[in-house]
C-alpha cells in the first residue's frame, strides 16, 4: 500500500500536468478530499498494468484500449491457452476522467488526439476556421474516458437493416444478448425486465445520481406533447426517458474499468501502454503476421500467431488500414504504399451524429447546473464523500426524447430525432470550457452567449439520427504519426438539413410546454451573427443557423464499414475479417454499415462482445 502523501502528490500531478494548477482553482482540495475520503480504496495496482518489456509474438494483437478493443481484449482473454497483447498509444486514466463534470477539461487534453475536419462550407462555420473539432479519446478506454456516458442501445431496426444488407448475425434478436452479456443494470426496476436488461456483468449502467428540477420537468414537457415516458433501451424507443448512465457510485465506469480492471493480473495478458501501432505487417500469402509499433522513442515489432485486431476507432483503424496498403489503390500510390489489398471503401461511409448547438432556454429560478454555482468546495466534498451531487452530473445531461419528424413515419417506431435535455448549456461555464471544446470562435460566442454568461438556463439538442450525408478519411502522407485528412460532408445531402431544421422545431415545442413555462422559459433567439441577412423564424434563417454552431455528437463511425462480399466497399465481412488479407480483423466503431439509433458507445461495445465471440466461434470449431 502506498502512502497518504505519495497518493496525495500523484493527485496534485496530475491536475497540474492537465490543466494548471489555478485553472479550475478548487481542484487541490478536490483531489485532497477525494484521496482522503476515498483512501481505503484507493489502489494504484486496480489499472490495468504496462508491461515494461513486449514479447517478441502473441497469439493475438489487439491495436486500441477503446470502447471496443477493451472488451476484445478481456474476452480473448478468458481463454488461458490464448495469450493476448493489448497496445494503446494513450496512457492511465486520471482521478480527474472520472468525474462527470469535468468531462470537458478533457477536450484538448492529453487524453485526447485532438482531430480538426478540413474547413468546409456546409457545417461547423461558428468554430475557428471554419473546422469542426473531434475529439478521440488517446488513453485506455479510448473515447469511453471522454464521453459523456449515456447508455442508449439503439433501435432494433438499426440491427434488423445491417442484417437485411447481407449481414448474417447481426439482427436485433442477435445483438441483444450481447448487449445484455456486458450489462450490470442497476436500477432494479429495469433490472427486473430480463428481456432487455441483466445484472453482474462489467459494464455498470445506473441512474444519475443528482438531477435538477428540470429533468423530470422535461418528462413532463413529453407528456404534454403526447409522449409516453420509457425505457428507451426497451421494447420500444419512441419517447422520453431519463438517461442512463455508464458511471458507478456517481463516477465513470470507461470501458477499461469495466472490462479490463478486473483481469489485469491475467498472465496471457500483456497491456502496453504509451505505444502507437504503425503498421500491420502482412506477409507475401496476404496475411496478417504481427505489427510494428512505437514505443520509447523506437521503432519494433511483435508478432501475432493466429489474428490481429484493430479496434483503433473510426478515424485510426482506416488510417492504418491504409499504412498497411489496403484501401483505395489511387490513394494508396498517391502516398508511394505498395497495394496489397484495392479496397475502395476504407475510409468512406463516414457518419457521424450532429446536433443543434446554441439551442438556450432562459429560465427565472437559481436550478440549472450554472457550474460557479455548483462546482465549489461543498460539491466536490460531497462528491468525493458519497459519489453524490450536481458533480456526478454528466454536464447536464438529464432527459432524452425519441421523436420522429414529418419526415420519418411514426408508425415504424423507427424515430429520427433525438433531443438532448440538459440543464446546463453553452453559456453556463461563463464562456470557458464549452466553447473550448467546441472550437466556437470568440466572435461568435460574445456576440451569442457572452451578455447570458453564468444565467439559468436550459439546453435543447436536437441530433439527426440517420444522415444520408457520408464524411472521408484520407491519409495526409505515410507518416503513422500525421493525423489523416478528416472531410466530415456534413449537411451535403439535402434530406439531413430538413429532418435537423424539424428537429429543432420540436426542440423549440418543448420550450412552450407548461411545463417549462412555469419556470418561465424563454427561448434565447439572439440572431446568429452568419444569419443576420436572413428573416426569423423562417425555414432559410433556420438552415443557417444549424450550419454555424453543428455540434459534433462524437459518434464517428463506418470508415471500414461491415458488408457482403458484392458490396465493393465494404471493407470486412460480417465475421468482421478484412476483405483481401487474412488473420486480419476490425472490431470497433468502423464497421457499423448504417448508423444507430441513438449515442454508440453501448452498440460499440456491443460489437466488441460479439467480434470476441466471432473470433472464438472461428478458431475453436
Ligand atoms: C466527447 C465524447 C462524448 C461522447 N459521448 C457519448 C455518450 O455519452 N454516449 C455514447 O454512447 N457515446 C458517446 N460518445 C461516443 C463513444 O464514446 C465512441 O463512439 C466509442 O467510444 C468509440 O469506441 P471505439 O472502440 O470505436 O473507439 P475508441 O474508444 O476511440 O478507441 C480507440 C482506441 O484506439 C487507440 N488508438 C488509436 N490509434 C492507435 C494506434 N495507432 N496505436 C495504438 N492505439 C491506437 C486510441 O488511443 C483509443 O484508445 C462520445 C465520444 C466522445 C469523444
Amino acid at each position: 500500500m502506498v502512502d497518504m502523501s505519495t497518493v496525495l502528490a500523484g493527485a496534485l500531478k496530475t491536475a497540474s500536468g492537465l490543466f494548471g494548477l489555478g485553472k479550475i482553482w478548487f481542484m487541490p482540495t478536490f483531489l485532497a478530499a477525494l484521496t482522503y475520503y476515498n483512501y481505503d480504496l484507493y489502489d494504484p495496482e486496480s489499472q490495468p498494468i504496462s508491461v515494461s518489456k513486449i514479447r517478441d509474438e502473441y497469439d493475438f494483437i489487439v491495436v486500441g484500449a477503446g470502447s471496443a478493443g477493451s472488451v476484445v481484449a478481456s474476452r480473448l482473454s478468458e481463454h488461458k491457452e490464448w495469450s493476448v497483447l493489448l497496445l494503446e498509444a494513450g496512457g492511465h486514466e486520471s482521478e480527474i476522467t472520472d468525474v462527470p463534470i469535468l468531462s470537458l477539461y478533457l477536450h484538448g487534453s492529453r487524453y485526447d488526439w485532438k482531430y480538426k475536419t478540413e474547413p468546409s462550407n456546409t457545417a461547423c462555420q461558428a468554430m475557428k476556421e471554419k473546422r469542426c473539432c473531434w475529439t478521440r479519446g488517446k488513453v485506455i478506454g479510448g473515447s469511453s474516458v471522454l464521453n459523456t456516458m449515456l447508455y442508449v442501445r439503439g433501435n432494433k431496426k438499426d440491427y434488423d437493416a445491417w442484417a437485411e444488407m447481407g449481414n448474417p448475425g447481426w439482427s436485433y434478436e442477435e445483438v441483444l444478448p450481447y448487449f445484455l452479456k456486458s450489462q450490470d443494470q442497476r436500477n432494479p426496476y429495469l433490472a427486473r425486465n430480463k428481456r432487455y436488461h441483466a445484472t453482474g456483468g462489467y459494464l455498470t449502467v445506473d441512474d444519475a445520481p443528482w438531477l435538477s428540477p428540470l429533468g423530470l420537468a422535461f418528462l413532463q414537457a413529453g407528456e404534454e406533447m403526447g409522449y409516453p415516458i420509457r425505457d428507451i433501451n426497451g421494447a420500444s424507443q419512441t419517447g422520453f426517458a431519463l438517461f442512463q448512465f455508464t458511471t458507478r457510485r456517481g463516477m465513470r465506469v470507461s470501458a477499461a474499468k469495466a472490462f479490463l480492471n478486473p483481469v489485469r493480473l491475467r498472465s496471457n495478458l500483456d497491456v502496453a501502454l504509451n505505444t502507437v501501432t504503425t503498421k500491420v505487417l502482412i506477409d507475401g500469402s496476404k496475411r496478417a503476421v504481427g505489427v510494428q509499433y512505437f514505443r520509447d522513442g523506437k521503432y519494433s515489432i511483435v508478432r501475432a500467431r493466429k489474428e490481429v485486431i484493430l479496434s483503433a476507432g473510426a478515424v485510426n483503424s482506416p488510417q492504418l488500414l491504409m499504412l498497411s496498403g489496403i484501401g483505395p489503390r489511387e490513394q494508396l500510390e498517391k502516398h508511394g504504399i505498395g497495394v496489397i489489398a484495392d479496397s475502395p471503401g476504407v475510409g468512406e461511409n463516414v457518419m457521424d451524429h450532429i446536433a443543434v448547438g446554441g439551442m438556450v432556454f432562459l429560465i427565472d429560478y437559481p436550478i440549472s447546473l450554472v457550474m460557479n454555482r455548483v462546482v465549489n468546495v461543498n460539491s466536490a466534498i460531497r462528491y468525493a464523500v458519497s459519489g453524490e451531487g450536481p458533480l456526478t452530473s454528466s454536464v447536464g445531461l438529464e432527459t432524452v426524447a425519441f421523436v420522429t419528424t414529418k419526415f420519418g413515419n411514426a408508425t415504424d417506431n423507427w424515430p429520427d430525432i433525438e433531443l438532448m435535455l440538459t440543464s446546463a448549456s453553452t453559456n453556463s461555464d461563463g464562456g470557458s470550457n464549452v466553447k473550448r471544446a467546441h472550437c466556437l470562435t470568440d466572435t461568435f460566442y460574445d456576440s451569442v452567449f457572452k451578455d447570458i454568461n453564468n444565467r439559468d438556463v436550459f439546453g435543447v439538442f436536437p441530433m439527426i439520427m440517420r444522415p444520408k450525408s457520408r464524411g472521408v478519411i484520407r491519409l495526409k502522407n505515410k507518416d503513422p504519426f500525421q493525423a489523416p485528412l478528416i472531410y466530415h460532408n456534413y449537411l451535403t445531402h439535402p434530406d439531413d438539413i430538413r429532418v435537423l431544421r424539424e428537429g429543432l422545431k420540436a426542440g423549440l415545442a418543448i420550450g412552450e410546454t407548461q411545463a417549462m413555462k412555469r419556470f418561465g422559459a424563454r427561448f434565447h433567439n439572439r440572431l446568429l451573427p452568419g444569419c443576420k441577412h436572413l428573416p426569423e423564424y423562417t425555414d432559410e434563417y433556420w438552415d443557417c443557423y444549424i450550419r454555424q454552431y453543428t455540434m459534433t455528437i462524437y459518434h464517428m463511425s463506418g470508415s471500414t464499414k461491415m458488408g457482403p462480399s458484392s458490396d465493393p466497399m465494404a471493407v470486412v465481412d460480417p465475421r468482421l475479417r478484412v476483405y483481401g488479407v487474412a488473420n486480419l480483423r476490425v472490431i470497433d466503431a468502423s464497421i457499423m454499415p448504417q448508423i444507430t439509433t441513438g449515442n454508440i458507445n453501448a452498440p460499440t461495445i456491443m460489437i466488441g462482445e460479439k467480434g470476441a465471440d466471432m473470433i472464438v466461434e472461428d478458431l475453436k470449431s
